[in-house]
């Protein structure tokens, strides 16, 4: 089947619940970005494993690239911080966590995961993964209603996983190598598995990094197809950290990558590499208005 990325989600066989899952949420339907926003929080800065391109900041500077924010929120000032977004923001309709660090790597998200879906039932909540810890912790999340799950599958192959990937840690021991990337390899299918089998809606980031993986995303773009996810998302690289002198894809070498990829799986063609403390439309953030604190005061309150 060929999946131009433009189906309408009502088309979809899907119950009423999904739809709106689908529907109301910006990185799921291309339509839904014009009306529906999120909000991020930035509750989970520790990672468990270290992508070459990864660099991850606190700051206060209007940078927007994935694993930025002001600040790192506890659980009670993120559902403040919600409280407010959705009071003045009646377009929001998801609650996200994707970092800085990996959600699932840290205690805060369940937490926060918890504290919003007790206040706020209908929200949708979303989070984004490497994968990593996914098997262990997705009947936790399962129990606190999440069901819009992003995984970053960035090779299906160790032997290009390896490149990618400086170690990856579990079970309080570190992983260099292929046998780094071939634990984190086995816990993402798993994880993705049992995701599809719950009637998650799983979305897959895939880094395109030119001369390590490019040659290899179509590859991946199929199995996830042929595993059952919702849609795939391919993110040109920002060259930073390891890979900070790989020049990344043009904008017309990402397109005919989706074009590759799109009859596999269907394509997320919007994605604008949010931060980790994003808020608003996609593409039109406005998480300053609600100052550095989170509190909306504009105090600040440092940057940890
Ligand atoms: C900051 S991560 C947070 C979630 C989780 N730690 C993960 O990696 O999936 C969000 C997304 O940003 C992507 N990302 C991080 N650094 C990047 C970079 N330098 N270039 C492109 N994408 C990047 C990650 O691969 C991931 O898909
Ligand atoms: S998994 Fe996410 S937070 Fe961790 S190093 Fe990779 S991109 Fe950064």
């Amino acid at each position: 089947m060929v999946h131009s990325g433009e189906t309408l989600a009502q088309e979809l066989p899907y119950d009423p619940e999904t739809l709106r899952r689908i529907n109301e949420h910006p990185c799921y339907s291309p339509e839904a970005r014009h009306s529906f926003g999120r909000c991020h929080v930035a509750v989970a800065p520790k990672c468990n494993i270290q992508c070459n391109y990864c660099v991850r900041d606190f700051d206060c500077v209007n940078e927007s690239r994935p694993g930025v924010t002001s600040m790192v929120l506890k659980p009670e000032d993120a559902l403040e911080r919600i409280d407010e977004v959705v009071s003045k923001m009646k377009h929001i309709k998801v609650v996200g966590i994707a970092g800085p660090g990996d959600p699932l790597a840290n205690p805060e998200t369940f937490e926060t995961l918890r504290l919003v879906h007790e206040k706020y039932p209908d929200t949708i909540l979303c989070i984004s993964t490497n994968g990593l810890l996914l098997p262990d912790k997705i009947d936790e999340l399962e129990k606190y209603g999440v069901r819009n799950i992003t995984v970053t599958l960035n090779a299906i192959d160790p032997a290009i996983g390896e490149k990618i990937y400086s170690f990856v840690e579990y079970g309080g021991k570190k992983y260099h190598g292929r046998e780094g990337a071939e634990l984190l390899l086995k816990h993402q299918m798993a994880g993705i598995e049992e995701a599809v089998r719950r009637k998650m809606l799983v979305k897959i980031n895939t880094v395109y990094v030119p001369g390590v993986n490019d040659t290899h995303i179509p590859e991946i773009a199929k199995k996830v197809g042929a595993m059952g996810v919702f849609n795939f998302n391919i993110i040109p690289l920002i060259p930073q950290y390891k890979f900070k002198d790989i020049v990344p894809p043009t904008p017309a070498e990402k397109a005919h990558m989706h074009e590759l990829c799109a009859p596999y799986v269907r394509q997320m063609r919007h994605c604008q590499r949010c931060r980790a403390d994003a808020v608003g439309l996609l593409g039109k953030d406005v998480q300053n208005e609600f100052g550095c604190c989170g509190k909306g005061d504009g105090s600040g309150g440092g940057c940890n």
